[in-house]
């Protein structure tokens, strides 16, 4: 198969009153392009961990990383974060509306790129033109957010509303991977399904997408992997036959 990202080698190292504690150590994985792979684990195993190592937002974790063939020191820190996005569990939407936060990946990479001096002489570009109010309306459309308005405040979305708004703002951007970290936490089931469906799709268009999960497996999932006691397996098939039936194998 052909991976579109990799890691090896990875390891995170915690310090723990004083005491320095190995959470994982030489972990491997590779996703293809179009895959979900589940990402379960005892509370405390390192999921987290792990996928914030893969974004490379995280200082305790070390480890070879690949995109597309090439090595991660081929790519600037943002560069690599915009390609390996991390979506957080809880969605922090910054703007006085919506239409506000989904643009703030381009606001922020518009004001970088005037601070480096690369911007153009002659007529500003701003982010609204990079990211018109319509291109964002039929994006939530498309992935059934016709319930959310995009003149609204963030602070008074429902948490099913803002986790799918969270969602749309980085597959917005249009990363080769995405680091989905529980995102479906504490939302009830339609919601949940609403945000599975969302990211069923983006799979199918190509991302490479990863799920930290609590839930009962919902048959999306191409492939899941157990992160216990330090080590990453895959989970075998009749486990996945009593996770699909319910079973927490969590
Ligand atoms: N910044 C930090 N400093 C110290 N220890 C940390 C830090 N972040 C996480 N840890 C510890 O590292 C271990 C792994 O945490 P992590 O959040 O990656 O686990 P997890 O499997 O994602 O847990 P959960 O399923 O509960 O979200 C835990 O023991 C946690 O307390």
């Amino acid at each position: 198969m052909q991976y579109v990202f990799s890691a090896s080698d990875v390891s995170c190292e915690i310090v723990v009153d004083g005491e320095r504690r190995m959470i994982f150590d030489d972990v491997s994985f590779a996703i293809a392009s179009g895959e979900i792979v589940d990402l379960i684990g005892p509370s405390g195993s390192g999921k987290s961990s792990l996928l914030t190592a893969f974004a490379k937002l995280n200082p305790r974790a070390h480890g070879d990383f690949a995109l597309q063939g090439r090595p991660a020191s081929d790519f600037t820190p943002q560069q690599w974060r915009a390609q390996v996005a991390y979506l957080p569990q809880k969605p922090v939407l910054l703007g006085d509306c919506v239409a506000d936060a989904i643009r703030l990946p381009y606001t922020l990479a518009v004001r970088q790129s005037s601070t480096q001096g690369d911007g153009r002489r002659g007529r500003k570009t701003r982010p609204a033109d990079l990211l018109p109010d319509m291109r964002i309306r039929e994006t939530l459309d498309a992935l059934g957010c016709a319930d959310i308005d995009l003149g609204r405040a963030p602070h008074d979305l429902s948490g099913g509303q803002a986790a799918r708004v969270s969602l749309a703002r980085t597959l917005l951007t249009n990363p080769t991977v995405l680091l989905a970290d529980e995102v479906d936490a504490g939302l009830d089931d339609e919601n949940a399904d609403k945000v599975a469906t969302i990211l069923e799709h983006a799979a199918m268009d190509g991302m490479a997408v990863i799920r930290i999960r609590h839930r009962p497996t919902d048959g999306r999932a191409t492939r899941i992997m157990r992160l216990a006691d330090g080590v990453l397996t895959q989970v075998k098939a009749e486990s996945r036959i009593e996770a699909a039936k319910g079973g927490d194998i969590a």
